[in-house]
């Protein structure tokens, strides 16, 4: 049996929100292993804090079938899995049906897949856990990202369904953050409406999805839940 804790194992952590919990992470003595589709510059630090970093695309079913076989390669338990890897597309006219696809796949197939798969190495793990990063407006939908958005409302049900397959060894949750970072090509007047649409109308930053996911691996009595982290948007 190794003496070494099982692995972390978060999708989608070169950038943002999943390398700042990557960081956080390593900060907190976890050992990590990171998924990423391009490189990005966020990902020399984490190797050089000693995360194995696995170079993954999660478009289509090939791709995440051999980003497991990659991780049955690493290691032999995982302490948990944070399905953070996402792709927020709009309606692309002409290519409906491809970004449906791909959305499905990266919020939907991957996080299925990857569950079914690795669940033993979960199983190897006291405590264990699922995190699945959704997004708040699976509320209501939205009008300008609707496959994204039902592909996210997938997310969620997923939740429910392995957390009641999965217990008791395995607990599995979400979070359903909203605006948390703004893009760099997100002008004055898309911040300031954004802003407006919560209760408390900040850009909260990383950290506060961080301090949700840090509640939910440390806590034994917590299942089937998804954290909203929204500043209050259901209230406007
Ligand atoms: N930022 C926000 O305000 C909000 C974020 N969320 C959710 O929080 C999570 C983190 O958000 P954020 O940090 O902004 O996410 P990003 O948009 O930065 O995406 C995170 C990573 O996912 C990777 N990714 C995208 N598509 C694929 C794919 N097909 N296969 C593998 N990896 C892929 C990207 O890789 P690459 O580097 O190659 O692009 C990217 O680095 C996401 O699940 C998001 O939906 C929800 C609400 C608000
Ligand atoms: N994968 C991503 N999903 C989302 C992002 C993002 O940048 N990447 N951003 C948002 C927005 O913050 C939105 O919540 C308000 O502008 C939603 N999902």
């Amino acid at each position: 049996m190794s003496a070494s804790p099982a692995p972390i194992l978060i999708s989608g952590a070169s950038q943002r929100i999943g390398l700042h919990c990557a960081e956080r992470l390593l900060d907190d003595g976890e050992r990590l292993i990171v998924s990423y589709r391009r490189e990005r510059p966020g990902l020399a630090g984490l190797r050089e804090r000693g995360a194995l970093t696995l170079q993954a695309d999660f478009s289509d079913e090939a791709g995440i079938l051999r980003f497991i076989a990659q991780v049955g390669e690493h290691t032999d338990r995982l302490r948990a899995i944070v399905h953070n890897a996402s792709d927020w597309l709009s309606e692309a006219p002409g290519e409906e049906a491809l970004a449906f696809q791909r959305l499905f796949n990266v919020h939907m197939l991957a996080p299925y897949l990857i569950n079914l798969h690795c669940a033993e190495l979960l199983e190897r793990s006291t405590p264990a856990d699922i995190v699945h990063i959704s997004d708040d407006v699976t509320r209501k939908g939205s009008a300008r990202h609707i496959a994204y958005s039902a592909s996210k409302a997938g997310l969620d049900n997923l939740t429910l369904s392995f957390a009641a397959r999965l217990a008791p060894r395995i607990k599995v949750n979400g979070i359903a953050p909203a605006l948390i970072l703004f893009n760099e090509g997100d002008d004055e007047a898309y911040r300031e409406k954004a802003l407006a649409k919560s209760a408390l109308g900040i850009e909260p930053g990383p950290e506060v999805i961080y301090r949700s996911l840090r509640y939910l691996l440390d806590n034994p009595y917590v299942t089937g839940t998804t954290l909203t982290v929204n500043g209050g948007r259901h209230l406007k």
